[in-house]
């Protein structure tokens, strides 16, 4: 009976969703796949899969560009069992969107297997995710970096933190389950705010020791439980920096794979100018300045290799365009030069 009802379910569904939008129909279904267990589990013998080596995503470079290659299930199989790895390997795979044509993506780890041979007998290579995230096409690293993040948030949730016994994953990889406790675990984001701080002429911009020799970014910072994001942005200006903050405003947003799974919330903010003298929280950065209109211009010029000078120092440059803090500083420019033309 219940196999029944689940396919009227699948059916009306299915008639409902031809009278919305593309965009809705494929939301409605991929909702449906983290629902559905053998929905999902039939999906996953018709989806693509993007494969993973110990979070590293696997690329193809073909002449100057790097492509992220998707492999039907059966080129997949074909691939495992050269490593007689054939057993269960879909069960470990996540689901991370699908095409118009609702063909399923997923995301699959191999990081248990010999990761040369795999490179080798697709002809690509498994690529540390910060240099993946630059070198793809712009349309594949937010694909690439939630891929990631969901991979990263299975392998270090396999057992549950209150009973020790190991959780279940679902097929779609939306959540994991504790048979002994019956808690239910869900993916995990950490809300961080980035600020560009102005003081109506100059913008702040700061480095942490770790950062590349010369880059500048806008300030960040993770929020506290129970902070709102106007409050986790004056609180992180004051520690960061030792600035009020007097108005702020909202930009955009970007989920950010680094250091696990970040939701960047992006945000202007105004200090006064007459109370502008920066008092740097030395124990995470390293150095924070003004930096006038000109500056910029140059700055977002330059780029890391040219940034050398002779005397060995490095002129600032700031972060590439797949990185929000490049947008902040950008509509930054933006608004300045429209003041002042
Ligand atoms: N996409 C971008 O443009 C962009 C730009 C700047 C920073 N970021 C990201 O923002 C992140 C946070 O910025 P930050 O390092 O200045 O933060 P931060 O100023 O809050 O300092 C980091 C410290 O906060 C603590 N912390 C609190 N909650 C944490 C959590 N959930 N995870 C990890 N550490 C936590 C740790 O002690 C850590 O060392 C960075 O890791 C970086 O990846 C992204
Ligand atoms: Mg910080």
């Amino acid at each position: 009976m219940a196999a029944v009802y689940q396919a009227l379910h699948r059916r009306v569904s299915s008639l409902a969703c031809r009278l919305h939008s593309t965009y809705v129909r494929k939301m409605r279904y991929l909702n449906q796949l983290k629902e559905d267990d053998s929905l999902c589990r039939q999906a996953q013998t018709s989806g693509t899969f993007y494969l993973f080596h110990n979070l590293s995503p696997f690329l193809q470079k073909v002449g100057k560009k790097y492509l992220v290659p998707q492999l039907s299930a059966a080129e997949t199989r074909q691939i495992l069992e050269k490593l007689q790895e054939a057993e269960q390997w879909m069960e470990k795979s996540v689901l991370i969107g699908c095409s118009d044509e609702h063909r399923p993506r997923f995301a699959l780890d191999l990081g248990a297997l010999d990761k040369s041979v795999i490179e080798a007998e697709l002809q690509g290579s498994f690529t540390d995710l910060r240099k993946a995230l630059f070198v793809v096409d712009r349309k594949d690293s937010p694909l690439l970096a939630s891929a990631q993040s969901l991979l990263r948030w299975h392998d270090s949730h396999q057992y549950c933190s209150k009973t020790g016994q190991p959780t279940e994953k679902n097929p779609a990889g939306s959540k994991r389950v504790c048979h002994a406790s019956g808690v239910t675990y869900y993916p995990q984001v950490s809300p961080v705010v980035i600020t560009l701080v102005s003081d109506g002429s100059h913008c702040l911009l700061a480095r942490q020791p770790s950062f590349p020799p010369g880059m500048f970014t806008a300030l960040s910072g993770f929020c506290d439980m129970g902070e709102n994001v106007e409050e986790a942005v004056r609180r992180e200006v004051a520690e960061e920096v030792g600035l009020e903050v007097e108005s702020l405003r909202y930009s955009a947003s970007q989920h950010w794979p680094f250091p696990s799974s970040s939701l960047m919330i992006a945000c202007h903010a105004l200090v006064g100018a007459q109370r502008a003298e920066i008092s740097l929280d030395t124990l995470e950065l390293e150095e924070a300045r003004w930096f006038g209109l000109e500056e910029i211009v140059e700055g977002l010029k330059r780029e890391p290799s040219s940034s050398k000078q002779d005397d060995g120092s490095f002129l600032p440059w700031f972060p590439p365009k797949q990185a929000i803090a490049h947008q902040l500083i950008r509509e930054w420019l933006q608004q300045q030069s429209a003041q002042t033309a």
